[in-house]
């Protein structure tokens, strides 16, 4: 129990107005449904109130790490073993990374030059251009709030409204009229994709992503993924990499493939805000992100030394990593090559 939930009785009547209905929409899914919640003026402006005594006014830091000299890659042999094996092979990448991975573990040279391969990669992330011009995302004050559908949409808005910021709904797909860039992912009961308006979110701009509640979090990862990263105008080439972590020592290797990274909107996701947090789910995998679940009432990073893996579209995964032993976050844009396959 947080100090918070013990001090401010909001919080304890908004979890009391959230119904629970067991076996919804699937047998074994303790639904958490907040239409309940919404019932209650009183409980609902609370809900709005409390998100917005943490959001307005502040000069909200960095979520997506600070450290953009890690721009890394870096994958851990055996959890993506895991990962890769927990999806199905018909999503997008996952051939490829199996592929990649295939290739690395057999190739005996790889393993000699592992620690050769590290360095030659580190100096050219850290003397790439990649870097300078990621950091120039982080650079702009304004503000937008992004919400997800549907359920986002309840509680986005009215945070928005109170915060100054503008609202960006992020849809399922073929929803909005306009272009659209689109995202794939996995949740608690099934599987979906999230698009947004191109132009909506522009590159540099701080974002809030809203939504009712945290299972998995590969909705607002994939939320993430559609703000945060974008180079439509401005393609970096990329090299391949496939990394993995030997104690704290982080291993990159590279092809001599060149690959650009897809379009996203560039901004920077400054929290993802949910009211629930489901708390004893079993994460097929995680997030690395900061949120705030307003029941639990503390801001979380769900971080460890395993990697996460999201899937993007094309041959494009993000990929975002705490390792604990090195004290540092990764955000990190894995691309696959085709002469892996
Ligand atoms: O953390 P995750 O495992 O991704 O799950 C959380 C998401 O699941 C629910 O939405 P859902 O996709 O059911 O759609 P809805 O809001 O349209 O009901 C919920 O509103 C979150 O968006
Ligand atoms: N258990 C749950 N209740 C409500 N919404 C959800 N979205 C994903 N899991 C959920």
């Amino acid at each position: 129990m947080s100090a918070y939930r013990d001090e401010d009785p909001r919080i304890h009547d908004i979890k009391t107005r959230i119904r629970v209905v067991p076996n919804f929409p699937k047998p074994g899914i303790m639904f958490q449904d907040i239409t309940t919640l919404l019932l209650n003026p009183k409980a609902f402006k609370d809900t709005i109130d409390l998100f917005v005594e943490r959001y307005k006014g502040k000069n909200i830091s960095v979520v997506a790490g600070s450290d953009l000299g890690g721009l890394w890659l870096v994958m851990d042999a055996h959890p993506v073993k895991k990962i890769v094996a927990s999806f199905a092979p018909e999503i997008d990448g996952v051939v490829r990374i199996r592929s990649a991975l295939k290739c690395t573990l057999l190739c005996p040279v790889v393993w000699a030059l592992e620690s050769v391969s590290f360095l030659l990669c580190y100096h050219w992330i850290s003397s790439s251009a990649c870097v300078p011009r990621l950091v120039s995302w982080r650079s702009s004050l304004s503000n937008s709030s992004a919400g997800i559908e549907a359920r986002g949409f309840i509680f986005g808005p009215p945070i928005a409204l109170a915060i100054g910021a503008k609202f960006v709904p992020l849809r399922k797909p073929r929803k909005l009229p306009g272009e659209v860039i689109s995202e794939k992912y996995i949740l608690e009961y099934g599987r979906d994709c999230l698009e947004m308006h191109v132009g909506a979110v522009k590159s540099g701009e701080r974002a809030l992503v809203v939504d009712d509640l945290i299972a998995t979090g590969g909705t607002l990862c994939a939320a993430m993924n559609l703000l945060e990263i974008s180079l439509k105008h401005d393609p970096i080439p990329c090299d391949i990499f496939c990394l993995r972590i030997i104690q704290t020592f982080v291993l990159i290797e590279c092809t001599a493939s060149r690959y650009y990274l897809s379009e996203r909107a560039g901004a920077e996701v400054v929290e993802c805000a949910c009211v629930i947090e489901l708390p004893d789910l079993k994460l097929p995998f995680s997030c690395w992100f900061h949120f705030l679940s307003l029941l639990t009432r503390k801001p979380v990073k769900r971080c460890s030394e395993e990697n996460y893996i999201f899937l993007g579209r094309d041959e494009v995964s993000v990929i975002r990593v705490r390792v604990a032993s090195l004290n540092a976050d990764f955000a990190v844009i894995l691309k696959l090559s085709k002469c892996l396959n």
